[in-house]
């Protein structure tokens, strides 16, 4: 079981960031929220503000946590904790993705969404 944290970072029109695997790694060409691997001893929190900072190179901090999941694909079983950030500071550079949209929750399942991520999908649909 891997343990996953991901960002809910909106803009000011509301849309939320998303990013697409690049190819090379697993679940490549599917859009998620950004983040990664809790480290050890890292707090959820802490492991959030890293990861966008290595992979879009932001500053965020990192509020309530909005949902969590755990999924079982073929291989290997994920615990995905999303959270809401706010931009700090930064421009977004792509480090560790091919691709990145601004979408309002309603359009994400337009998007090939990991699956892990589409109950967490439904929920923010729900309370936008
Ligand atoms: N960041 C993120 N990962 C997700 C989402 N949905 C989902 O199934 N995952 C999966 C994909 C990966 O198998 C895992 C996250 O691992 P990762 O590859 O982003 O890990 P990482 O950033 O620490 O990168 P790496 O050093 O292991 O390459 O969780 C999501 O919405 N966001
Ligand atoms: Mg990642």
């Amino acid at each position: 079981m891997i343990h996953v944290t991901a960002a809910i970072l909106r803009n000011e029109s509301n849309k939320i960031l998303i990013a697409r695997r690049p190819p090379g790694k697993n679940l490549a060409g599917y859009w998620e929220f950004p983040g990664g691997k809790i480290e050890e001893n890292e707090s959820p929190e802490e492991s959030l503000k890293r990861e966008l900072k290595e992979e879009m190179n932001i500053t965020v901090e990192v509020g309530k946590q909005l949902g969590e999941t755990t999924h079982t694909y073929d291989t290997f079983t994920v615990h995905l904790m999303l959270y809401e950030t706010a931009l700090l500071s930064g421009d977004i550079q792509l480090k560790e993705h091919d691709r990145m949209a601004w979408v309002a929750a309603e359009e994400l399942l337009d998007y090939l969404m990991a699956p892990a991520d589409l109950p967490m999908i439904e929920n923010l649909i729900n309370t936008d």
